[in-house]
């Protein structure tokens, strides 16, 4: 039987192009009918795929009813249309989980979803082993620390907001320590993956977070360390940057199609 499925992508910049190129690559048992969501005036309009029909407004994109809304666009993006699709009954994956560090959203977002019978998910992105961190975080004590530490090319905007020229920065710059919520909103683009975690464990304000822009790596390094009563998870994950958005690891994209084909399969991982 050959069961097409409905997919909306909203943004076609790193992650959502890849995202959409794999798709429409897979074979015919799986096969998708996918839509992009753009924003007028979106740098890359002419880029799409023909077979990828796209939307300007939200409205299209409720009115093709897709059964998955897909985000890969930005924090605001997630504050912009996550609610209205959830409460219209589309469930809604989330790349920019960042946005859920503001409670206020959250809550939003969550009864946005129950009013729908929807679901919002959350993509793993850039890091794993989320899956024991929820389960430890089950016992009392379990403490959560998370180091982010990214080559210079993904940071050079903020580099300079601070005074510092990107190019001359010789030794590594320690850009932010503190808690998951300040993190994943004071760097939108570059520490989702605090707000992940902390979702999955301890929360906002008991993850404690480092940012540090290094000159001596070229991969994004993530290092999550988890300690309580279960035991120590200790993990080091060293992505390739996406060869279109420094800020972005590559494998990024590929946990969004991986949440997709997850949220259509028989069989789930949990
Ligand atoms: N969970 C995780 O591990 C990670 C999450 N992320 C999140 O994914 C997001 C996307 O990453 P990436 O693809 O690399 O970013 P890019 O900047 O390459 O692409 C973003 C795309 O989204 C579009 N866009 C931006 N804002 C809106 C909006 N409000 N409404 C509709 N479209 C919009 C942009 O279009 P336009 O041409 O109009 O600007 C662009 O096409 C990041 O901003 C980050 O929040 C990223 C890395 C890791
Ligand atoms: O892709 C990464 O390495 C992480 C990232 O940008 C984010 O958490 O926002």
């Amino acid at each position: 039987m050959n069961v097409k499925h409905r997919v909306a992508v909203i943004g076609f910049g790193s992650i959502g192009k890849t995202v959409v190129n794999e798709l429409l690559g897979t074979d015919s048992a799986t096969r998708f009918d996918l839509a992009v969501f753009q924003r007028e005036g979106s740098r890359s309009q002419i880029s799409l795929p023909a077979s990828v029909k796209r939307f300007i407004d939200l409205d299209g994109v409720l009115d093709w009813k897709p059964q998955l809304v897909v985000e890969a666009a930005g924090q605001v993006a997630v504050r912009q249309y996550a609610p209205i699709c959830l409460s219209a009954g589309i469930p809604f994956l989330i790349s920019s989980t960042g946005a859920l560090a503001s409670e206020e959203l959250r809550l939003r977002i969550e009864v946005a979803a129950r009013s729908g019978t929807s679901k919002a998910l959350i993509i793993s992105g850039a890091i794993g082993a989320l899956d024991y961190l929820s389960a430890a975080a089950r016992l009392p004590g379990t403490r959560v620390t998370y180091e982010s530490r990214k080559p210079i090319a993904a940071w050079r905007e903020e580099l300079r907001e601070l005074g510092l020229d990107p190019d001359a920065t010789d030794e590594p710059v320690i850009l932010f320590d503190g808690d998951a919520e300040t993190a994943a909103q004071r760097y939108p683009r570059n520490l989702n993956v605090a707000a992940t975690l902390a979702l999955a464990g301890v929360g906002m304000r008991d993850t404690a977070v480092r940012v540090v822009a290094d000159p001596g790596v070229d991969a994004n390094t993530h290092v999550i360390t988890v300690e309580g009563p279960s035991g120590t998870l200790h993990t080091r994950i060293v992505n390739a940057p996406s060869l279109d958005n420094p800020k972005t690891s590559a494998i990024v994209a590929f946990s969004v199609v991986n949440a997709i084909h997850q949220y259509f399969a028989p069989l789930q991982f949990t």
